[in-house]
């Protein structure tokens, strides 16, 4: 596949090609024969015949070819096409890579990806990055990107401005078609800080959009981030948040997630407003864990919406042409139209939205339920996004933890401080609490953060991972011995993560993409995930979604206080409560 898709342009003489297919000149590679298609334009079921030449739609309507040298054909059989789905949310590093959540992606009919950069920012250079987003256009997605103002952590001050020097380029690149996820907000709107507010008004200017990032905002703070240029927000939790959103001209993610699974009630919620406004609406996944994608992704989203009672035509939209027409992609994407990329799903029947077949820029990736995708190899060397080799040891002394305050979990992802009553002197924590140590460790080994976190384990000897918000080594456990163990094995693996327990390694998942992604396909993830699941809750873990507890430890954008690069935040009052240590 071309890199030309993402810039926007088919060669001169690949068009030529196109119209000669028209007047038989070529043969066009597929066609599906009298199937009914739904016209995202008409907003109607119509029946007729779809050709393809290559990665393009060329022709619907009632013809046939008037040369078919070659060509397949597909009969349409009773079946229902619709355009192949979009994500116009993902976050493409959930433990899962780019690859493999687009080639399962792509099994499920959702062709087009929308991703977050910022992994790319913390794991190598912008040049090295850009070359592998020429890398993923081999992929049998559409994939696309955006590019976040902010690293929804704090950073140290060096690091800080040396990847802020990166983000201007991200802007303007072709491959990215949206500014944000705004988390940083409230620095926007309170700290006044006139650099993000500079940066939205380029994305604007260069007419990409620009996200937000706005839980239970008032309508004040809605009204406000519009003004400074915000146009869409997917972090509505009701069906009021909604129409709150949509009636002051957001375009609005409406989400099932792994950490929300507010879908079924939103859509439920719709219907009983007899909202109307579907146009201004598109689903997200919003970078699952694993495991929630077992009933697929944008198709799975569908379904919910046509059990909600949604009308059959606007469910099918907002997973079609309404994303496509919010990045101003339309013109390629969202429908089955002449120009458009051959991104098709078949279906049994219209009220059944996870498709039997998938055309993905004119290939089969799954035809009557078989896997038939060349899988492609991408060059991640190239980026540097290698296995995690560290220059640096752990010393079982460091693990000091003296630190007046902890860290208590109010669910997976919210963490309250707490006064820390235990004695911490020792070398073992008692299993009659549920305190565990915590150190946040460089990845370069220059500081750490030590302190206690309240309600991860009631009894686990260690975990470690290096998968994190900023690639930084997370090591929590009872034990002392067990952590370095832990450590020295994530260590030894690549990167992953690793839990010991009573001097065993009782658990690993290599993550062999910069200690944060794994290789393996995405179906043996979803076990690998499990498993790791089931073992912390042997181990007294309580809540549903430990690796978004691992990922959000470091994350500011969260309430209320959360362990950093700079220390123990305190993420309201933007204070650092305990500095890190230099090691
Ligand atoms: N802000 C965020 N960053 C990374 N992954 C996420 N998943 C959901 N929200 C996310």
């Amino acid at each position: 596949m071309s890199v030309n898709e993402q810039r926007f342009r088919w060669r001169n003489k690949q068009l030529r090609d196109h119209a000669d297919v028209i007047d038989g000149n070529l043969a066009p590679t597929k066609v599906l024969k009298h199937i009914t298609y739904l016209n995202v334009f008409l907003k109607q079921w119509m029946t007729g015949n779809i050709w393809i030449f290559e990665d393009r739609i060329v022709y619907v309507g009632t013809k046939m070819p008037p040369n078919l040298e070659g060509t397949e054909i597909i009969e349409g059989d009773g079946d229902y096409a619709v355009p192949g789905y979009i994500e116009p949310h993902a976050h493409p590093f959930q433990l899962y890579n780019p690859q493999s959540l687009a080639e399962y992606a792509a099994w499920t009919g959702t062709t087009t990806v929308i991703n977050d950069n910022l992994m790319w920012l913390f794991l190598t250079d912008k040049k090295k990055a850009f070359s592998l987003l020429e890398e993923c256009m081999k992929l049998p997605v559409s994939m696309f990107w955006w590019g976040r103002f902010d690293f929804q952590t704090t950073l140290r001050e060096e690091k800080q401005e040396k990847l802020e020097e990166q983000l201007p380029e991200w802007f303007t690149h072709d491959a990215i078609v949206q500014g944000g996820e705004l988390t940083a907000w409230p620095e926007l709107l309170y700290g006044k800080d006139d650099q993000i507010l500079h940066w939205m008004q380029e994305v604007r200017k260069a007419r990409k959009r620009v996200e937000g990032h706005l839980p239970g905002a008032s309508e004040n703070t809605l009204t406000k981030m519009k003004l400074l240029g915000l146009d869409g927000d997917h972090e509505s939790m009701t069906a009021d948040d909604v129409v709150k959103r949509v009636e002051l001209g957001y375009e609005t993610g409406v989400r099932h997630s792994s950490i929300r699974p507010d879908l079924p009630q939103i859509m439920e919620g719709l219907v009983e407003k007899d909202f109307q406004a579907f146009d201004r609406l598109m689903y997200t996944t919003d970078g699952s864990t694993p495991g929630f994608y077992k009933d697929g992704v944008i198709d799975n989203c569908i379904d919910i919406a046509l059990k909600a009672g949604i009308p059959e035509i606007e469910a099918y939209l907002m997973a079609t042409i309404y994303p496509a027409r919010h990045f101003g992609l339309d013109e390629r994407l969202g429908a089955l139209a002449p120009g458009h990329i051959a991104h098709v799903n078949l279906l049994d029947s219209k009220d059944r939205p996870s498709p039997h077949s998938v055309l993905a820029k004119g290939e089969w990736v799954k035809k009557r339920e078989k896997d038939v995708h060349t899988k492609v190899k991408l060059d991640w060397a190239s980026a540097e996004i290698v296995p995690l080799s560290l220059d640096w040891s752990l010393d079982i002394e460091e693990l000091q933890f003296s630190m007046p305050v902890g860290m208590d979990m109010v669910n997976d992802v919210i963490m309250k401080p707490y006064a820390v009553e235990s004695n911490t002197s020792v070398e073992q924590l008692p299993e009659t609490t549920n305190e565990a140590f915590l150190t946040l460790l460089d990845r370069e080994g220059t500081w750490k953060v030590n302190t206690l976190l309240r309600g991860f384990t009631s009894s686990l000897g260690a975990l470690s991972s290096s998968y994190s918000t900023t690639g930084d080594i997370i090591l929590l456990g009872k034990s002392k011995e067990d952590m370095v163990l832990a450590f020295e094995r994530m260590e030894e693996i690549g990167g992953g993560i690793v839990l010991v327990h009573d001097k065993k390694v009782v658990f690993e998942m290599p993550l062999a993409y910069g200690g944060m992604m794994s290789r393996e396909p995405f179906e043996e993830l979803m076990e690998q995930e499990s498993v790791l699941k089931e073992k912390l809750c042997e181990y007294g873990y309580c809540f549903g979604d430990p690796v978004y507890t691992l990922f959000f430890l470091s994350s500011t954008h969260l309430p209320y206080v959360r362990i950093t690069p700079r220390g123990l935040m305190d993420v309201k009052k933007k204070e650092v409560l305990f500095p890190a240590i230099m090691r």
